[in-house]
């Protein structure tokens, strides 16, 4: 290529640059309008609702259906998500707190839900996730439901037994885990491998085949790993591309998950009910007196209905010896008449009913 074909494709970038920024700034003026009419369309004693989770997953879904390439489906969603994270800061700025510290999973998923113009929280258990945001001291939280590999994060259902919560939203996060080492890692001397419990699971036979001997330490967090090796010559840690840029750290050795699909799922929390999109999820529990057939009758109405169940898990009621809850996510919204009406045949069975919120269907 010439440097004169190079110099006018470089016009040609700077003036598209500049009609991008005018349309970014006319979009934001938009939503401050938008925030402008929210405000004032308020009854006397309402509060106003900024965030709209069912209106962001429209426009991305929108964006994804119109987008005709060469930049991918999910290339371009991701940019309109930093756009619309953006102006939402402008019309109120969020708090979101998640399972940290810093670097860890969890807010790489909250940065995926929400975009990066929001003013993050780590928090350092699951638990006082759900506190911060039942004080009110931050208006969202995000934390881990399941991973592909390991199942189910039972700190976190069990938490949604104590507090009242409603989840609005879900994202899924493909985990890549890397060997990471630090400057003054002597790499042939390792004998010490931090990571989170979790991780090394996921990591086993990969460990088992390239580092039978090392000893392998669990820790509070990937981040934490990540951190502790920074400042020692014979360890390494399994963590991924948040902590590793976090504390400077070097790939010794690149996606090293014993599965390739490895996955987890976050949930977004908070106290705010979404109204349906058309492709949405809910998430239940129920407990069921302790009889024979109570998982039965309580899966007929479901069945009955062509209502796909993407989710079931049990988990000690902790309110009686040998008692259980079931957590259950399916598709539809509860305020869909078919969902309505399975509802209230299981109420009409069940100990207790319980709907944690209907949510859409994670987008990203
Ligand atoms: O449509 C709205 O209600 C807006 O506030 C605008 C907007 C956007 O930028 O598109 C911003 C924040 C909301 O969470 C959803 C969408």
């Amino acid at each position: 290529m010439s440097e004169q074909e190079l110099k006018a494709l470089r016009v040609r970038i700077d003036a598209l640059d500049t009609k991008v920024l005018e349309l970014i700034s006319e979009r934001a003026r938009c939503a401050q309008e938008v925030a402008r009419v929210k405000m004032a369309s308020l009854a006397e004693g309402e509060v106003p609702v900024f965030y709209r989770p069912e209106r962001e997953a429209q426009v991305l879904k929108r964006v994804m259906e119109r987008n005709q390439g060469p930049l991918g489906n999910e290339e371009m969603a991701r940019l309109f998500r930093e756009i619309m994270s953006s102006c939402l800061a402008l019309e109120q700025p969020l708090k979101v707190a998640y399972l940290g510290p810093e670097g860890t999973f969890t807010q790489a998923a909250a940065m995926k839900h929400f975009g990066h113009a929001v003013i993050s929280k780590p928090m350092a258990a699951i638990d006082e996730v759900f506190r911060e945001v039942a004080a009110g001291a931050v208006n969202f939280g995000v934390v881990p439901v399941e991973n592909s590999t390991e199942g189910a994060v039972n700190h976190t259902l069990d938490s949604f037994l104590e507090h009242d919560m409603v989840i609005c939203g879900e994202v899924e996060l493909r985990i890549h885990h890397h060997l990471l080492v630090g400057e003054n890692t002597k790499t042939d001397s390792i004998s010490r491998i931090y990571s989170h419990a979790q991780s090394l699971a996921q990591c086993r036979k990969w460990l088992d085949a390239h580092y039978p001997n090392v000893e392998r330490v669990a820790v509070s967090s990937n981040a934490e790993a990540a951190k502790r090796v920074k400042g020692e010559w014979n360890s390494a840690a399994i963590a991924g591309d948040m902590a590793a840029s976090l504390y400077g750290l070097t790939r010794l050795a690149e996606k090293i998950e014993d599965r390739p699909d490895n996955s987890t799922r976050f949930l977004m929390i908070g106290n705010q009910e979404v109204p349906p999109t058309g492709d949405d999820k809910t998430s239940i529990i129920v407990s069921m007196s302790n009889k024979p057939g109570a998982l039965h009758e309580l899966l007929v109405p479901f069945h009955d209905n062509g209502i796909d169940l993407t989710r079931i898990e049990t988990r000690p009621s902790r309110s009686g010896k040998w008692t259980y809850v079931f957590f259950i996510d399916f598709v539809g919204h509860h305020r869909d008449p078919l969902i309505k009406g399975v509802l209230e045949k299981i109420s009409q069975e069940a100990v207790a009913l319980k709907v944690l919120g209907s949510y859409p269907k994670a987008v990203l």
